[in-house]
């Protein structure tokens, strides 16, 4: 039995590289593919050379189709308008997609929704393990905790990072809510600046840091009467994302088609 093909795209990314290299140590999966944006400088190159090593036989392509078509699983860590295209393409090879991309508007999640129809899509605003245990540590601390308890969600990450609040921080945020019998749409308390007055009871409030090279931090603050709880994340190395999505990809191979988080793939 062969091992399933993965393709990479955004391979030269932050997120790509960390991919490739995860997929080249797994003796699970074999690198099938390695896409990039138009005009970007790696198109036609080795993929092994382009990272600065030996040549690895992938050669990095634009060609989204031709390339997705080779694939039992495609791992995508891009934009939202990349990703929105790259979930048609996919579900009409059939494959599992894996996506990692934040900042999707809800015009975005439907066209994931209606690609999900023909196969697996397993999204996840952080595919950590760590961040994924705390979604659930939110959700029961909220629901213990009584609506003295105002809830935030502080994030920080690196001076590069284009969409705030990080996905991390919706999801913590969406937890939450949940566990006060809400959603995210109901509490959500709009970015504030200038006279907010008083903080709406109930609410749930962002507060997002960028600079440096952070790789992403999240704290819930549950703040009451004389007293505060704070459940943190600090994630340190892209390994962990990386390495959660592989373990999606190859999770997803003999799912039938939807939609699937992290959740679904950890059993928690
Ligand atoms: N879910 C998770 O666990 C994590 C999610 N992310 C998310 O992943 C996304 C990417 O993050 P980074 O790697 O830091 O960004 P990056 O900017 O370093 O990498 C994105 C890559 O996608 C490429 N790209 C853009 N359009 C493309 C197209 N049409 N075809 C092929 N490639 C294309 C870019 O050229 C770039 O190389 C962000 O939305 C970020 O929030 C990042 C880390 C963890
Ligand atoms: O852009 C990043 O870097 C990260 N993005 C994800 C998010 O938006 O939460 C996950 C992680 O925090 C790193």
């Amino acid at each position: 039995m062969t091992t399933p093909g993965i393709v990479i795209t955004g391979a030269s990314g932050r997120m790509g590289r960390m991919l490739v290299a995860e997929v080249l140590a797994s003796d699970a999966c074999r690198l099938v593919g390695a896409l990039e944006r138009p005009g970007h400088d790696w198109i036609g190159r080795d993929l092994g050379e382009a990272m600065g090593g030996a040549p690895i036989g992938v050669i990095v392509s634009d060609d989204p189709v031709g390339t997705i078509a080779r694939a039992q699983a495609v791992i995508d860590f891009t934009s939202p308008a990349a990703t929105v295209a790259f979930a048609e393409l996919t579900a009409q090879a059939r494959a599992v997609h894996v996506i990692g991309t934040t900042g999707l508007s809800p015009d975005d999640l439907g066209k994931i929704a209606a690609a999900a129809r023909h196969a697996p899509i397993i999204r996840a605003g952080n595919m950590s393990l760590g961040v994924n245990l705390l979604l659930g540590l939110t959700r029961r601390v909220a629901a213990a905790l009584g609506p003295d308890w105002d809830i935030e969600i502080v994030e920080a990450h690196h001076r590069m990072k284009v969409d705030a609040p990080s996905g991390t921080a919706l999801m913590l945020g969406e937890a939450a809510a949940e566990g006060r019998g809400a959603t995210l749409d109901d509490l959500r308390t709009p970015a504030r600046e200038g006279m907010t007055g008083a903080r709406i009871p109930g609410s749930i409030g962002f507060a997002a840091i960028r600079g440096g090279d952070v790789v992403g931090e999240h704290d819930v603050i549950f703040a009451g009467p004389g007293e505060r709880v704070v459940l943190r994340h600090l994630a340190t190395d892209r390994a962990i994302f990386a390495r959660g999505a592989l373990r999606a990809a190859l999770w997803g191979q003999d799912k039938g088609p939807g939609e699937y988080d992290m959740a679904d793939v950890l059993g928690l």
